[in-house]
């Protein structure tokens, strides 16, 4: 996406040094740092640090772990026992996005067939290269087919934008370009319709004030951050035309996992009658659940994320101050899970559907 007039990506492979390197994004908005992941610990490391977050793009780091276990070997010691226990590790990184796993396990089942090493490096690039692209292209069409729900309200508003909340980064720093819940706002914004959003700051790592609210800017959306407790007061007061979210794990059934807050969101939206919609690419989908409140893995972080909190200082320094008193606990669960029935829809790469199985499965028939 365009960061002051330059193209840039969440993560790319470089030729020069045959890894891949991805925007380190605890520092933003503040640094613009880029880390080189050339090995499988400092792929490991990039998940769980959150150097890279969101499903989508954990999915790709994820896919080119499995290259870098392999380029790295240089063919010593990596029978197929091993490279299978690399997987492993990368996929133990962090248990609540599905993508993950859905990308370390599509280049392993790539890379398995192919008798020589050599063989299995190239397989295993050109998969994650692959991957990269085909998460773009998804969130391209999740854009065009999120338009229409926000062309639909601004034809029914008289004067005004179309207000937007949206919880998190489910944006192009989640996922390769676009985002899934903001590839309908900047297709909506690049078309000339008016929209406004509303970003959520997302404790406890901010989430949306630090990277959503910089992506929107870069692109001149109009957007204004406010904290987590309140969406449901501008919900009750009208100003508030359509939520869209993302999602790390979404039911076959239709329940999403999401950063935690997003039932809460779910919940005013239900209570005060606007749409509620999650976007994402069909690796988001984990076919294998159904109930999501009892099956999704849901993240617990190190507390310290909840008792200290960074930004600028005003010399204009990075620096994390405590909160709470140093002696009180702190809880810190990184998802909860909405209930399909509070969920309005889903807006896929294929389309939009219902949040039902008949619905989605009529999307995606092969997964009857
Ligand atoms: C497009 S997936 C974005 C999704 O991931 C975020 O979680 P995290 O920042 O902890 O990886 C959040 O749940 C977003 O909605």
């Amino acid at each position: 996406m365009n960061v002051d007039g330059k193209q840039m990506r969440p993560i790319w492979f470089d030729a020069e040094s045959k890894t891949p390197w991805v925007i380190d994004q605890r520092k933003l908005p503040h640094r613009l740092i880029k880390a080189n992941l050339d090995s499988v610990d400092a792929v490991i490391e990039a998940i769980q640090e959150m150097f890279v977050r969101g499903a989508p793009l954990i999915g790709a780091t994820g896919a080119f772990g499995v290259y870098v276990a392999l380029f790295k070997s240089n063919g010593k010691g990596m029978n197929n026992d091993h490279i299978i226990h690399e997987c492993q590790r990368i996929k133990d990184a962090r248990p609540t996005a599905v993508n993950l796993a859905w990308g370390v396990d599509r280049v392993l089942q790539t890379i398995l067939p192919h008798e020589t090493h050599g063989t299995r490096i190239t397989a295993a690039l050109e998969e994650s290269l692959a991957i990269v692209e085909e998460e773009a292209e998804n969130c391209k069409r999740i854009g065009l087919h999120g338009l229409s729900l926000i062309e639909e309200i601004s034809r029914t508003k008289k004067n005004g934008p179309v207000n937007i909340l949206t919880h998190c980064n489910a944006g192009w720093l989640a996922t390769v370009e676009y985002g899934t819940a903001t590839a309908p706002m900047y297709t909506a914004f690049d078309k000339g319709i008016d929209i406004h959003v509303w970003v959520d700051e997302t404790r406890p790592l901010n989430q949306g004030a630090r990277l959503t609210a910089w992506e929107l800017g870069k692109h001149g959306i109009a957007h204004t951050v406010i904290t987590d407790n309140a969406g449901g007061h501008i919900m009750q007061h009208g100003m508030v035309d359509l939520v869209i979210v993302g999602t790390d794990r979404t039911t076959r059934t239709g329940d999403v996992a999401n950063k935690i807050g997003t039932y809460l969101k779910a919940l005013a939206a239900k209570d005060n009658n606007i749409p509620f919609y999650v976007a994402l690419p069909s690796s988001t989908f984990d076919w294998t659940l159904r109930d999501g409140i009892n099956d999704i893995p849901i993240e617990t972080r190190d507390p310290h994320e909840i008792t200290h909190i960074q930004g600028l200082d005003k010399n204009g320094e990075l620096t994390s101050v405590m909160v709470p008193p140093a002696s009180s606990p702190a809880a810190n669960h990184a998802f909860d899970v909405t209930p399909a029935r509070l969920v309005s829809g889903f807006i896929t790469e294929r389309g939009r559907c219902d949040a039902s199985e008949a619905s989605i499965l009529s999307l995606f028939p092969e997964r009857t």
